[in-house]
């Protein structure tokens, strides 16, 4: 049978980066997103915002809701000092798959956490299961619909504390309206928006900065 686009991805990589050195993984599935097929990592242009607010945090736990094929995990935790740790969720079996493969062959499997998973039934386990109290910062990039829920439930949770990050991908394509307006509104949050462009595209798209103010 026909492979899958998350296979072929994968194989970019294995071919074009140099095992254990995330930013030749990083490389490589841009060039593939860039050159041969388009697919939904926050991308290169997103990636330096990215990369500059987890710089800026130098965060020790890290929560990312949506894993896909590991890009933004392996951006992120290439960037993370020693003793910290990025949790990231990922529902589809396959596509977990093939993060779990991208992820050891960027040689970043002892700083991830890869749980399979809803994030909606993860998220009040976060504290039993790995013994996180807070998280430092956490990356949005699931389902657009799901931005508003699962914040109000890390709120609920008590997994957000006074200066905790939440950075949101797409707030514009495709777009995330309803968890915009609340965190906009939201006298617990102060927000800013990073404009750029939807990955790989001319397209507008940004990702939303918020700090909890507790
Ligand atoms: C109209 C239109 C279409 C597509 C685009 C382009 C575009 C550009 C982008 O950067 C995008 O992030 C997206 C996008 O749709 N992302 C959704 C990403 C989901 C991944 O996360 C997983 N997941 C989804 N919900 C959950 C959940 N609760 N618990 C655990 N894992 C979840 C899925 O299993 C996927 O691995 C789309 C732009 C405009
Ligand atoms: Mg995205």
């Amino acid at each position: 049978t026909r492979s899958t686009r998350p296979q072929r991805l994968l194989a970019a990589v294995q071919k074009n980066a140099t095992r254990g050195d995330p930013r030749s993984v990083v490389r490589a599935i841009d060039q593939f997103c860039r050159h041969k097929e388009w697919a939904m990592n926050v991308g290169d242009e997103k990636g330096c915002i990215l990369d500059s607010v987890v710089s800026e945090a130098n965060p020790t736990y890290v929560l990312e809701l949506g894993t896909y094929c590991g890009y933004s995990t392996v951006r992120i935790a290439s960037l993370l000092s020693p003793n910290s740790k990025l949790i990231t969720v990922e529902f589809n079996p396959e596509y977990a798959k093939i993060a779990r493969q991208v992820i050891a062959w960027a040689g970043l499997q002892d700083k991830i956490n890869l749980v399979e998973g809803a994030s909606g039934d993860l998220i009040p386990k976060m504290q039993e299961m790995f013994g996180v109290k807070t998280f430092d910062l956490v990356f949005l990039d699931h389902w657009k619909d799901r931005y508003l829920p699962d914040t109000k439930l890390m709120e609920k949770c008590g997994l957000l504390r006074k200066g905790s990050i939440l950075l949101a991908d797409n707030v514009i394509c495709p777009g995330t309206p309803d968890y915009l307006e609340y965190i906009r509104n939201s006298p617990q949050y102060e927000s800013q928006y990073f404009k750029s462009h939807l990955e790989y595209t001319k397209v507008e798209d940004g990702l939303e900065k918020s700090v909890f103010l507790g």
